[in-house]
């Protein structure tokens, strides 16, 4: 398969070691970098297959300026929800491609592992299982993919996980223990699932590699950047200075926003999405949260 890969972060550069171990690959992003077949912008969108690893917040803004359809198919490999308009990335999407040209790559993860070949199992979720299965079968040896129809669960679930990781890095930098990071793991899926069904969501979506796979990974591991804000949160830094001193994306910041908007208009119980906004949005004390969280 001849496939681009458009967006250099690490999640980009390491789709694209991945998928470079079976297929011709190209990658691109906004600036120059100096990485093999390394190509511009405007040949990158002659690929018939694309994967596209610019984040959530900046994506309707990248395809405005830049997208040209020419019938490409493109795997999204993002995680979360714009905060401005409460829109999930199938639907950012759909608004340039039809929808059975759109897949969406989830599960756990972390891009330094992918970089280094090791065993990795992850879901291609499309409404048209050809086309995931196409691009399930262009992943690696290293990698197991399985597909799944269920687009909006593995969204929610994939944007879901980063708002819960926050709490677990909270969680771990007050030092609460194994038993209260393991009630964080397990009432946020319960909490991630009740959310996705309110959109149609499959409920078995959430207790797969998708759903708890990444959730347990990211929740639980200083790999994870959104991780890493929690427990900088529960260090007392303030939100700037933390996103400054990682330097990288931690998309459940601006997911929590969307959430918590989110369900307020549709009327949907989150505790602990509600408090991971507060303590982002309005400074409040992690271990009120806490407290807030068991009362
Ligand atoms: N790093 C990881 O382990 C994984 C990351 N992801 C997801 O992949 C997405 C990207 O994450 P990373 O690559 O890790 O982040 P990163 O912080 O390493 O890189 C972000 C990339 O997006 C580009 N970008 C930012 N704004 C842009 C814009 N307006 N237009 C064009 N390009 C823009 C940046 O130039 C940079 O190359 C996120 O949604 C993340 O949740 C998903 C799975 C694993
Ligand atoms: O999505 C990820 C792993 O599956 C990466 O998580 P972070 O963005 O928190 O590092």
């Amino acid at each position: 398969m001849k496939l681009a890969v458009i967006g250099a972060g690490k999640w980009g550069q390491a789709l694209y070691h991945a998928f470079s171990q079976k297929n011709d690959v190209v990658i691109t992003s906004r600036s120059h970098k100096d990485i093999p077949h390394f190509v511009s912008m405007k040949e990158a969108l002659e690929y018939e297959y694309l994967v596209i690893a610019i984040p959530a917040q900046a994506v309707r803004g990248w395809l405005e300026e830049n997208f040209v359809d020419k019938g490409q198919k493109i795997l999204v490999a993002a995680k979360g929800i714009e905060t401005a308009t409460g829109s999930f990335l199938n639907e950012i999407y759909g608004e340039f491609v039809d929808a059975d040209r759109l897949a969406f790559i989830s599960g756990p993860s972390f891009a330094a592992e992918v970089q280094k070949s090791l065993p990795t199992a992850l879901v291609i979720s499309s409404t048209n299982l050809e086309l995931a299965k196409t691009y399930a079968d262009a992943l690696p040896e290293y990698i197991r993919g399985y597909v799944n129809d269920d687009v909006i669960g593995e969204e929610v679930a994939g944007a879901y996980k980063n708002v819960i990781a926050i709490a677990g890095g909270v969680c771990d930098g007050l030092k609460l223990g194994n038993n209260a990071r393991a009630a964080l793991i397990s009432r946020g899926l319960v909490e991630m699932t009740r959310f996705g069904e309110a959109f149609g969501a499959k409920t078995e979506t959430f207790l797969s590699l998708g759903g708890a796979g990444d959730l347990f990974l990211t929740a639980s591991s200083t790999l994870s950047r959104n991780y890493r804000v929690g427990i900088g949160l529960a260090q007392g830094k303030k939100i700037e200075d933390i996103l400054e001193e990682l330097g990288e994306v931690a998309e459940g910041v601006p997911t929590a926003k969307a959430l918590y908007l989110l369900a307020k208009q549709k009327e949907i119980y989150l505790p602990i999405a509600t408090e991971v906004h507060a303590m982002l949005e309005e400074g409040k004390d992690p271990r009120q949260s806490v407290r807030d969280l068991l009362g």
